[in-house]
């Protein structure tokens, strides 16, 4: 395996009446923290599963670094892989798991201790895994994930489920994997996270792409919605001027005016020349979460 690039092409699985994943391509690159985005049932599992030769696909093809996962030698030391809330014998210790799937594996004892403290389990090493939180269960998910020291991670949807403080640990230590070269691939309908987490956006509905890029490209795309907030003791004069500019103003509810049609500097310089008083002009972007509504716009329905 070379690089750890996923390659996704033609992907397709239809079950009975179901096209679940339907001729589905997008690539994925190391170093970086691609965010596989879907309403729900849009076929992000089946995904991640045909990928990790779990599920047959009904045509078309994944490739991790040039192979196919069935290809794989070690399987375990090219891909790590968290599916669901990470499961173990319940009266089996973290460690205790994690060294009997590293003896399955053919990876020495001592690695188990190393991913125990790579995801900061190390004072739960001992305790009995039914006593574990979600939270910690996704970690241990991660550790055994990292056992063979795989260049390439995917987690589906790895923040399911945690606290605050969870999230944010997570999305720190998928961000450190990405930064020292590996492919991590997540997927989850946490908009709001991805925004935080990922470098680059797939983003699929009812099986199909919609949209892949790097989250700026993609954000990007739907720049036309872009809009400046202003207020304003003179609201009438300002609407005046800036329709004169072709562009348009309606009421942003809380006393703001919404601006689009032109951009901020564009305003504050209309609103000098006329001498109209300004007391806030900002630009407001719109967020994945709205960008992915109207991209995912008529197929987000639950299948
Ligand atoms: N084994 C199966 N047999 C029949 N239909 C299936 C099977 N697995 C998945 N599906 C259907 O395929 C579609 C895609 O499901 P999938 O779980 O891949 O979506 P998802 O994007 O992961 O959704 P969610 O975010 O809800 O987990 C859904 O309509 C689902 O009901």
């Amino acid at each position: 395996m070379s690089d750890g690039q996923i390659v996704v092409s033609g992907l397709t699985k239809h079950y009975r009446n179901v096209r679940a994943v339907d001729n589905l391509s997008f690539t994925v690159e190391p170093g970086r923290v691609t965010g596989f985005l879907g309403p729900n049932g849009a076929g992000k599992t089946t995904t991640l599963r045909m990928i990790l030769n779990l599920v047959t696909p009904t045509a078309g093809a994944a490739t991790i670094g040039g192979q196919r996962y069935a290809d794989l030698a070690e399987p375990l030391r090219h891909v790590g892989a968290v599916l669901e809330a990470s499961s173990a014998h319940k009266g089996r210790t973290g460690l205790n798991h994690l060294r009997v799937v590293a003896a399955g594996a053919g990876l020495p004892r001592q690695r188990a201790d190393e991913v125990l403290a790579m995801v900061g389990l190390t004072p739960a090493a001992k305790r009995k895994f039914k006593g574990y939180s979600l939270g910690m269960r996704q970690r241990l998910g991660i550790a055994t994930a990292m056992l063979g020291d795989p260049k390439v991670l995917i987690l589906d949807e790895p923040a399911n489920g945690l606290d605050p403080e969870g999230i944010r640990w997570m999305r720190d230590f998928l961000k450190s994997l990405a930064a020292q070269g590996r492919t991590v691939l997540v997927s989850s309908h946490l908009l709001s996270e991805m925004q935080l987490l990922a470098d680059d956006l797939v983003i699929i509905a009812a099986g199909q792409l919609i949209t892949q890029g790097p989250v700026d490209e993609v954000m990007g795309s739907m720049s036309g919605n872009t809009q400046v907030r202003v207020r304003t003791p003179q609201a009438e004069a300002l609407t005046g001027v800036l329709a004169a500019q072709q562009a348009t103003v309606t009421p942003g509810g809380d006393g703001a005016l919404l601006v689009t049609g032109v951009d901020a500097p564009t305003v504050g310089r209309a609103a000098l020349t006329a001498g109209v008083e300004l007391h806030e002009l900002t630009t407001e972007r719109p967020d994945l979460e709205r960008v992915f509504l109207d991209l995912t716009a008529g197929k987000a329905g639950i299948r």
